[in-house]
């Protein structure tokens, strides 16, 4: 090389280096930012994965990912033909209206239309035609992410995620990570579903049917204290059958039971899908009434009782035989959220309790209410 050219490239050298150590440091600032957000997936795909419970999963996916993501919609949209998870949000004790961001859908038509067969994420401008069952209609977000969740080949629902920012989510973008993102929450979605499933077999007493003791209990502290929150009436009714000893010694323990199965379903048929029933114990019920003040509670329990009493029931062959019940009620008005829930709840279950001692003391075949201590009327009797 001549001493010309020597010159020349060591002249261009500084200059060349620093160039390089420009790149370097954008190459570097990158890969911090990738791994930033590589971070924030792995930190999502765990805390999902590490929910024990429905609610937990729908609160972490509609409430704490929107921050986690910096978005300004998430959504949810789950294909529950059988409406297995609506019977299950009303088991688990969530209103229908606690989390608008979950969308029942009664089948996949909707994807279908959307994304066609291939199922793949859909990405763009928000369409209020199209994509709007996916998204609030009041606040439409600007762009949109829609991501299908498939189990076993099955498409299950979707994760869908809304920004403000236009230019957020485009057509032709990687969805590498979100796509991952939405099939794990498929398989926690499975695993919440099949795990309420199996608490619900064991909260569910199988003769009749309807809740055991156990769930009847958790839901009482949970509606004493959603109560006391809300400053809702919540009114609670026991209930037993009258001389069942007498059915069972005249026409056998399967007629028995068929007349147990029946009670509780006529019970439940004069309840909303928001109250509570459970059998807790023998021939005993118990329900709660939800948002539900004395008077109501009172014209409740008088309907049970009459769907009880006016109509016979069939027993395991031909014979048919009459059955009443006995009713005590009682109700929680103005709780004091200073007022320990738990004591709270004990003393509306001792109340009923009283009022359905007193209808037996009665005569059977009535409704008894047991007021709070400090009312002046202790028992009112409805026959
Ligand atoms: N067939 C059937 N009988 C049951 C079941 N659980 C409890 N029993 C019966 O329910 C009856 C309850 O009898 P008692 O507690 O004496 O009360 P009762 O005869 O209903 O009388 P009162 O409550 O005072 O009106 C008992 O004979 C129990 O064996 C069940 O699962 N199936």
């Amino acid at each position: 090389m001549s001493d010309d050219l020597l010159n020349l490239r060591n002249r261009h050298l500084p200059t060349e280096n620093q160039e390089l150590q420009q790149q370097l440091e954008t190459l570097v600032a990158q890969a911090r930012l990738n791994e930033q957000v590589m971070r924030r997936f792995q930190d999502a795909e765990l805390r999902m994965l590490g929910v024990s419970s429905f609610k937990e999963l729908l609160q972490y996916v509609l409430q704490e990912m929107k921050e986690t993501f910096d978005l300004d919609v998430v959504t949810l949209a789950v294909i529950d033909p059988e409406y297995e998870v609506r019977r299950m949000l009303i088991d688990i004790g969530i209103p229908a209206n606690e989390y608008p961001g979950l969308m029942c859908l009664d089948n996949p038509s909707r994807f279908h239309r959307l994304c066609g067969t291939s199922l793949a994420p859909v990405l763009g401008q928000y369409n209020v035609a199209s994509r709007a069952p996916f998204f609030p209609r009041d606040t439409p977000p600007a762009s949109i992410a829609i991501l299908p969740m498939v189990r076993q080949k099955k498409l299950i629902g979707s994760l869908n995620l809304g920004s403000r920012n236009e230019a957020r989510f485009a057509p032709g973008m990687a969805t590498d990570f979100i796509g991952r993102l939405a099939a794990i929450l498929g398989v926690c979605l499975e695993n919440v579903t099949n795990s309420e499933r199996l608490k619900h077999l064991g909260l569910t007493d199988p003769l009749t049917g309807v809740h055991n003791r156990r769930y009847f209990d958790q839901r009482l502290q949970e509606e004493v204290s959603r109560a006391q929150r809300q400053r809702f009436p919540l009114s609670c009714l026991f209930l037993d059958i009258d001389h069942f000893k007498q059915v069972n010694d005249q026409y056998g323990h399967q007629t028995g039971d068929c007349v147990l199965r029946e009670v509780a379903w006529r019970i439940k048929g004069q309840l909303r899908s928001i109250d509570v029933l459970g059998r807790y114990g023998g021939e005993e019920f118990a329900v709660l009434l939800v948002q539900t003040d004395m008077a109501s509670a009172l014209t409740i329990a008088e309907r049970i009782r009459h769907s009880i009493a006016e109509q016979r029931f069939k027993g395991e062959g031909d014979e048919t035989l009459a059955a009443t019940l006995s009713i005590g009620v009682a109700t929680l008005h103005d709780c004091n959220r200073t007022q320990n829930a738990e004591t709270l709840a004990q003393q509306l279950v001792a109340r009923a309790d009283q009022g359905l001692y007193r209808a037996k003391q009665g005569g059977r075949n009535c409704v008894m209410v047991v007021m709070p201590e400090s009312d002046k009327a202790s028992s009112v009797e409805v026959r």
